[in-house]
């Protein structure tokens, strides 16, 4: 088994391809609402080192936080056999008989009928499959199967919903190949152009250079095409029903996705992290949010005097700001947002849960004269957007322009931001990321769970759990001390 401790993950995700693919471990199938329609296949093909594996990691990463995994042909590699590889040069790993194309259909066959799929681990250096090893895919809504030649068998282009075939000329394919051969395949270059004049050119001319007219869409040049990715990606999106939520409202602002945010919320997401981890990387993340949301405030230009004696122009901070904190979750923002604001003001507000969905505001103490301020308004998770409707609803009514609050958050359901933006249409959301909507009881999947148990380890059932007063400590904390 593999390890996943958040040092090796954190490690994992600053290079890896981002393969949506997860090691060998039990996970449950997250459930949510629509997650039984049929998921949309996408065959990515071309010559080798056309740019294949590097387009499906931009659609994914456009895409964002959409449920798409994506599977590689060479998993399907056969391992060598002895006598094979004691003849490794003569072995043509080119050739649509190099590929156990009947455990690939059964794959992708499962991952159509929303069946979890394990895939094997090929290694390139040994020629062999990894023993023992295996990635767990989850069925999702998109499914992208990338390969030399995944257009070669009919019964796996039947599978496919969308096929692209990445174009790019031979000599910069070559070029690539020698590149990434004795970088990260263990390969010299004379081996690497022996093998490609003897059985990767003639291959491609006999195999995969025929099943470009299967293609719905052709790619000239891979990744550096940025316009056509951008179309793919827009054609996918419309094919899933899925509206990028940034484009129908323009006060939605998800920060930057990098592997490192991806990987600091696959930890926090992750049930089996520790609470010194989750909070750890919640604060990690937290602090990224807090510092972007400062960002949209609003600036004057002010020049300094630098110690060269020039003229630097740049701005002055807005001073006129505070922070309101929706208890108890929000308040783990505090300490980002006093980080980056030296003695800000930040005022809390309590709204009780009643119920499934109805929400009640119980407690409030905020900031004097906050209706002359911009308000960082704070809460980890937005789901149905009720409690933020009723934060809001009392800022304004304390005289805060709508215009004037951003509200910070980690994830945001697509409901909540459709409550909040329908109502508010001035003020600004900041979010780490979209997830795909709430379940049958309103919470947000795949989600993090209950943020503020989490982060203030109020979700251990140990024994001293059964002494817990009627409101908790942290929270009446939070009460006397505004
Ligand atoms: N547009 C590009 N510009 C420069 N290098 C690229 C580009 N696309 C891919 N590469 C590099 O070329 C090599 C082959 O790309 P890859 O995406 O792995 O191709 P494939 O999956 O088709 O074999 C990799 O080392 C990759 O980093
Ligand atoms: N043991 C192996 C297996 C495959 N290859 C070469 O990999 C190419 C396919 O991968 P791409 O990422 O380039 O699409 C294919 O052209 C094989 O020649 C290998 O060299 N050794
Ligand atoms: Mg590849």
């Amino acid at each position: 088994m593999v390890k996943s401790d958040p040092d090796t993950i954190m490690e994992a995700t600053a290079a890896a391809h981002f393969s949506g693919l997860h090691f060998d471990d039990e996970y449950p199938v997250p459930k949510y609402k629509g997650a039984d329609k049929v998921p949309f296949v996408i065959g990515v093909a071309g010559g080798t080192a056309s740019g294949k594996t590097t387009v499906c990691d931009m659609i994914i990463q456009q895409l964002h936080d959409h449920r798409v995994v994506l599977v590689n042909q060479d998993s399907f590699y056969r391992g060598l056999k002895p006598e094979e590889m004691a003849n490794v040069g003569e072995y043509n790993f080119d050739h649509p008989d190099a590929f156990d194309t009947e455990q690939l259909l059964e794959c992708l066959g499962s991952l159509k009928a929303n069946q979890p799929v394990q895939i094997p681990v090929y290694d390139f250096k040994k020629h062999q499959r990894c023993n023992d090893r295996y990635r767990k895919v989850n069925a999702s809504d998109v499914i992208i199967m990338e390969g030399i030649l995944v257009f070669h068998d009919a019964r796996v282009r039947e599978l496919m919903n969308m096929k692209i075939f990445v174009d790019t000329d031979a000599d910069v394919r070559l070029a690539r190949r020698i590149k990434r051969d004795t970088l990260e395949r263990g390969r010299d270059v004379n081996g690497v152009i022996e093998q490609y004049a003897k059985f990767v050119k003639p291959a491609f001319d006999d195999f995969i250079l025929p099943t470009k007219k299967y293609a719905d869409v052709i790619l000239p040049r891979g990744g550096d095409n940025h316009v056509a990715i951008d179309l793919i990606v827009q054609h996918i999106r419309m094919k899933l029903g899925q509206h990028d939520l940034r484009k129908i409202y323009p006060n939605v602002f998800v920060i930057q996705s990098t592997f490192q945010i991806r990987g600091m919320h696959t930890l926090i997401r992750d049930q089996e992290t520790t609470k010194h981890d989750f909070v750890f990387y919640a604060d990690r993340l937290i602090r990224l949010i807090v510092e972007h949301g400062l960002g949209h405030l609003p600036f004057t230009e002010k020049q300094v005097i630098t110690p060269t004696g020039s003229i630097y122009v740049g701005v002055d901070f807005c001073k006129q700001l505070c922070g309101v904190s929706i208890i108890r979750s929000g308040e783990s923002m505090e300490n980002a947002l006093r980080a980056c604001c030296k003695g800000i003001k930040i005022g809390k507000i309590l709204i009780h849960r009643e119920g499934d969905d109805g929400k009640q505001l119980i407690y409030e103490k905020l900031p004097i004269n906050i209706a002359d301020r911009h308000v960082l308004l704070m809460d980890p998770i937005l789901g149905t957007g009720n409690s933020a409707v009723q934060a809001i609803e009392l800022l304004i009514r304390k005289g805060v322009p709508e215009s004037h609050i951003i509200f910070l958050n980690l994830i945001s359901a697509p409901e909540g931001i459709h409550t909040v933006c329908k109502r508010f249409p001035l003020l600004k959301i900041v979010t780490s990321e979209i997830d795909a909507g709430l379940n049958d009881e309103f919470r947000v999947v795949p989600g993090m769970g209950e943020f503020g148990d989490r982060y203030f380890g109020t979700d251990d059932d140990g024994p001293d759990q059964m002494f817990k007063a009627p409101i908790e400590p942290k929270l009446q904390q939070s009460i006397h001390r505004p």
